[in-house]
């Protein structure tokens, strides 16, 4: 099977002494890795060094085979991602927005503006202002952006911050297509493990910095136990054993 990502030994300590220590994983093409943690254990840190948003103080990481820290382009060529909230300009349509992201890159086809509305839904309201989209719609809106450059390896944070039930259904299943027929291989980093947890392959979990586990969920999950409660075992077992050390 294709490594698309590999996180290897990285660590990050910030002038307060936060950060992230030792954390490696592997995501696999096809995968939907769902990087898993409380608010603070350090998921956003590990995504923009994955991105060469930060430089770690430790550690490599290879997008494709390519180390990000020396082959920037070439590793991220082929990689998509949300990692701020979407914003778009609310006066404006989505496909005008995206014409201005598209500026971005060199040389998409005309057409890919509309090729990546379709694949998110949002096609059938491409004129309209965004500012009469649902939180759903725009979370689609910036997914349509990190699409353009056809990325085989998509990174979203948060995806489903600030969404209802009814938005955080609307990105999953959006989600969930994209994977199964166009092959896009996704790491989402989230806070809300149960929305993660109806789509996710594998998880790593995040916590004080660490990453403490990762698996395939269907060997994670067994008896009926939630995903929400096996983490929250996890960090448990994770703050017993310090306790005791
Ligand atoms: N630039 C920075 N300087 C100092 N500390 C930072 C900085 N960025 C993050 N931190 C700290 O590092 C730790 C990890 O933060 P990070 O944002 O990666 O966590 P997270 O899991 O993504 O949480 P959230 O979802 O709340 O962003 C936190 O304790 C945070 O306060």
């Amino acid at each position: 099977m294709d490594t698309l990502l590999e996180v290897q030994d990285v660590t990050k300590r910030y002038s307060n002494g936060r950060g992230v220590r030792n954390v490696s994983f592997d995501v696999m093409k096809g995968d939907i890795f769902g990087f898993i943690g409380p608010n603070g254990a350090g998921k956003t840190t590990v995504l923009k060094i994955i991105l060469g948003l930060i430089r770690p103080d430790e550690g490599n990481v290879r997008i494709f085979g390519h180390p990000v820290a020396e082959a920037f382009e070439q590793a991220m060529g082929r990689v998509g991602c949300l990692i701020e909230t979407a914003d778009a300009y609310e006066y404006m349509s989505a496909y005008d927005n995206l014409k201005l992201s598209a500026r971005f890159y060199r040389e998409l086809p005309k057409t890919r503006m509309d090729q990546v509305l379709e694949q998110v839904g949002l096609a059938p309201y491409k004129h309209e202002r965004v500012s009469g989209y649902s939180l759903g719609m725009k979370q689609r809106l910036g997914l349509a952006s990190a699409l353009l450059s056809n990325p085989e390896l998509v990174l979203l944070d948060e995806p489903a911050n600030g969404l209802d039930i009814e938005g955080m259904a609307d990105v999953r299943n959006t989600i969930l297509r994209l994977s199964k027929e166009q092959g896009i291989t996704f790491l989402i980093a989230s806070h809300l493990m149960h929305d993660l947890g109806m789509i996710a392959n594998k998880i790593g979990i995040m916590h004080n910095g660490s990453l403490i586990r990762t698996g395939n969920v269907d060997e994670l999950l067994q008896g009926g136990t939630t995903l929400e409660q096996f983490v929250l075992a996890q960090i448990q077992e994770e703050k017993d054993a310090k306790q005791h050390a």
